[in-house]
């Protein structure tokens, strides 16, 4: 049985278990719920706080885990990313009070307020900065304010709880996150199950991204209207009864479905249906 672990809190616990119900994966029905056992899929899957996921999967106890990618570098814990997932995105930034700091340069003797202090603590010591660290465990705009540090190093979104505090970002981004699936480093990734779990997700993030396409054209537009549906690997083509036309079906990125159904039409294809993909496995 596969044991997995999903966060059970935050903002990686919602759409991780919507993303595993589509996928097919029984999930609990109370938040109170620790672990369930799915036996139809032989998954087992353990609700844990996200911090703590990495450092279960490094442990080799579970085999896989949805976490941060922020969360698993700053747990430092031995295990590594194997598929990104698309949802929880953020960026991890210093920020301060305005005028106060331009680059990272700024940082040296200085006070840091975070609660992800591995990521801090590590990137500090690639730039050769000298400052210190202060861990807490959040709403670390507030430190400022109240005198605990002169910057502070957290995850922005939409950059709301900055702006309501009166600070800014400054400097480079530290880095880029979003949740991500997780195994312990080294462990066989080909493995069956992994594997079978592994394309249930990407299946899903199919799904989410792409449309199917289907229209009619005349065969001497064929090819301009191929290139403009090229599909993943190749578009399916089916002669008509009228004779001259073919029927087209491609899958096409969501986001471009309308403009691609404009240029389709201005090159004369008709019929032109999109429709939502449920589950795919390519
Ligand atoms: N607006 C956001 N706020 C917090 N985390 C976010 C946000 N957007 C994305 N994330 C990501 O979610 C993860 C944080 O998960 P976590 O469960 O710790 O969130 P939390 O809401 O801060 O919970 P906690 O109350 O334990 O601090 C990180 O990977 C982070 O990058
Ligand atoms: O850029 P924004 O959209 O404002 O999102 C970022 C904020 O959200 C998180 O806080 P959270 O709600 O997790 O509270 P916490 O600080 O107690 O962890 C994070 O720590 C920032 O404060
Ligand atoms: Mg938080």
């Amino acid at each position: 049985m596969l044991r997995i672990a999903v966060p059970n809190k935050g903002s990686l616990s919602g759409p991780a278990g919507e993303m595993l119900h589509e996928a097919g994966y029984q999930q609990r029905r109370e938040s109170k719920e620790l672990r369930i056992v799915d036996p139809v899929n032989d998954v087992e899957f353990f609700y844990l706080r996200p911090r703590d996921i990495a450092i279960y999967v490094s442990s080799g106890r579970l085999d896989i885990g949805i976490t941060g990618r922020d969360l698993l570098i700053d747990s430092g814990a031995n295990a590594e990313e194997i598929l990104p997932l698309g949802f929880a995105r953020s960026t991890f930034r210093f920020a301060t009070k305005p005028g106060t700091a331009d680059g990272i340069e700024d940082l040296q003797g200085r006070t840091v307020a975070t609660s992800y202090e591995g990521i801090v603590a590590k990137h500090l010591a690639e730039q050769g900065i000298d400052a210190s660290v202060v861990h807490l465990d959040g709403a670390v705009e507030t430190a400022i304010e109240l005198g605990v540090a002169e910057v502070i190093a957290d995850v922005v979104e939409t950059g709301t709880s900055l702006r309501n505090a009166g600070l800014e970002v400054f400097g480079e981004p530290i880095m880029k996150s979003e949740a991500i699936v997780i195994r312990r480093t080294g462990a066989d990734v080909e493995e069956p199950k992994v594997q079978q779990f592994l394309r249930r997700l990407q299946g899903v993030l199919v799904a989410r991204t792409y449309v199917m396409m289907d229209y009619d054209c005349r065969v001497e537009q064929l090819e301009k209207a191929v290139a403009l549906t090229p599909g993943l690997e190749s578009p399916t083509v089916s002669p008509l009864h009228n004779e001259g036309w073919v029927a087209v079906r491609a899958m096409v990125p969501a986001k471009e479905a309308q403009r691609i159904m404009d240029d389709l039409y201005d090159i004369g294809a008709r019929a032109i249906l999109t429709t939502a993909i449920h589950a795919c496995r390519l």
